[in-house]
């Protein structure tokens, strides 16, 4: 067996550089081994725990690295070299035949959901993309997510898609297994869309095809996204009415909506003792806040996607599919369980619309010509995406005082976010706050 512990500096240096680790801010210091399983054929399973957070890491050691590998090598270890098991196709493949015979290894079960076979002797590869946790893809039929760091108890991707599943809505790829230890789902297999397309490649695509004719108007060029937009807003609408009709809604109380919005104050607060640039528009965003506190009608509340952007909706040949169920990152379990106002949703993609509209453009001394091409393609794409909506669940518009809350809400926690991730990005919320601001 390899023990973490052994790996030493190596080890934590790794580690910090994994786009998966969390803590970078705070590094990682210490690192203890919390379960390490032998699957067979030399895939080592692993929980370690670093400073406090547990982790998992499937881990692989050869002698003699193939030049595919070396990427994936985490340090070394007597005359070996141990490396991160995700990357290895054999590897990958292994966990695939561990699912199909619905194997125990150890205190590792590996199940497929109810009336699912699968195929055997798929060739695995690492996807590949950014992403939060590690996901492999088997022939064309597959996709595996290890999440990285598991949350202990029900997994709400996991359970989420159960319920959407078993509602028949069209807009999910089908959950077909669960790899788990005790109660902490570690992987999760789905349905994999081949010929798919990021919602983001394709909304930034027709941006920059506007953006190139300088001539044209949204409706007019070639890539006009606003039937696409359309049809998202109806999948988004359906996937919340069966969220609805599986798992229930609620009317929040007047405690819970000043919560709620005592909530979005605090994330205003940290975002401005991050961002001073902020502060010009505090006194807009607090008394938008305050705004929700005065509603009439009761908010309905319910489970929902949690952190919906263009990048987690994909484009199937069949029609659109969201992906991705966890929730906001980062937030604690709790607030991720949470019942939210499907509004939350809606506000998120509609600022997703903006950033793929303005994410080209940057700074200040933009071009106005160019400014105003991509206002209104977020214009005309968040129209179209809420009539789509409308059309399946109720208009959004209409409940405009909370929808602004939100969206701003949700631009405050871009602020913080572009601030600590991608701070080049950092003018495209703080823009949109500025925009809101104007008459
Ligand atoms: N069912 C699927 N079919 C095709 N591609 C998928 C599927 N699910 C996810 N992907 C691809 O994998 C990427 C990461 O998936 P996601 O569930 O968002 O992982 P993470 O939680 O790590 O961010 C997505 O952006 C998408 O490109
Ligand atoms: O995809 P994640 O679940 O990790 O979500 C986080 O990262 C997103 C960026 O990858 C971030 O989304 C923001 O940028 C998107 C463009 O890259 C844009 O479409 C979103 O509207 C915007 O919020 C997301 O906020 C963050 O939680």
């Amino acid at each position: 067996m390899i023990r973490p512990e052994d790996l030493g500096e190596g080890l934590l240096t790794w580690l910090v550089e994994q786009r998966w680790f969390r803590a970078k801010a705070r590094g990682a210091t210490t690192v203890g081994t919390r379960g390490a399983t032998a699957l067979g054929h030399g895939l080592q399973h692993t929980m370690i725990e670093v400073d406090s957070d547990l982790y998992q890491l499937p881990l692989g050691a050869r002698r003699d690295i193939p030049d595919h590998l070396t990427p994936a090598v985490i340090t070394r270890l007597g005359d070996e070299s141990v490396y991160d098991a995700t990357q290895d196709t054999e590897l990958m493949a292994h966990l695939l035949t561990l699912l199909a015979d619905g194997a125990t290894v150890d205190g590792l079960s590996f199940r497929t959901e109810p009336g699912v076979t699968l195929e055997r002797d798929l060739r695995a590869r690492p996807i590949g993309v950014e992403q939060s946790n590690t996901s492999i893809v088997y022939g064309a039929r597959y996709i595996l997510k290890l999440y990285r760091q598991p949350d202990p108890g029900p997994n709400r991707d996991v359970e989420l898609h159960r319920a959407l599943r078993s509602a028949g809505t069209p807009h999910i790829a089908a959950p077909l297994g669960v790899i788990s230890e005790g109660d902490l789902v570690l992987g999760f297999l789905q349905e994999f869309l081949p010929n798919a397309v990021e919602g983001w490649a394709t909304a930034t695509a027709s941006v920059r095809d506007l953006l190139a004719e300088g001539d044209l108007h949204a409706d007019e060029v070639g890539g006009d996204f606003a039937g696409e937009a359309h049809r998202l807003g109806a999948a988004v609408a359906d996937v919340h009415a069966a969220l609805a009709t599986e798992t229930g809604t609620s009317a929040a109380s007047p405690d819970e909506v000043d919560a709620e919005v005592d909530a979005m104050h605090a994330r205003l607060d940290a975002a401005l003792s991050e961002v001073p640039e902020l502060a010009a528009r505090e006194r807009l965003l607090r008394s938008a806040f305050d705004a929700v506190r005065e509603l009439r009608e009761p908010l309905t509340v319910q489970q929902v996607h949690g952190d919906l952007h263009l990048g987690q909706v994909l484009r199937s040949n069949e029609g659109w599919v969201l992906i991705d169920f966890e929730g906001e990152p980062a937030a604690p379990l709790e607030r991720r369980r949470a019942p939210r106002s499907p509004l939350r949703d809606v506000a998120a993609m509609l600022r997703s619309f903006d950033y793929a509209a303005f994410h080209l453009l940057g700074g200040e001394d933009t071009d106005r010509q160019l400014m105003a091409r991509a206002e209104e393609w977020s214009d005309r794409n968040r129209a179209a995406f809420s009539a789509g909506y409308a059309e399946v669940a109720g208009d959004p518009t209409e409940q405009d005082t909370l929808l602004r809350a939100l969206e701003l809400d949700k631009a405050v926690y871009e602020v913080r976010y572009e601030h600590h991730n991608r701070p080049d990005w950092l003018p495209i919320p703080l823009a949109a706050i500025q925009r809101w601001s104007m008459p």
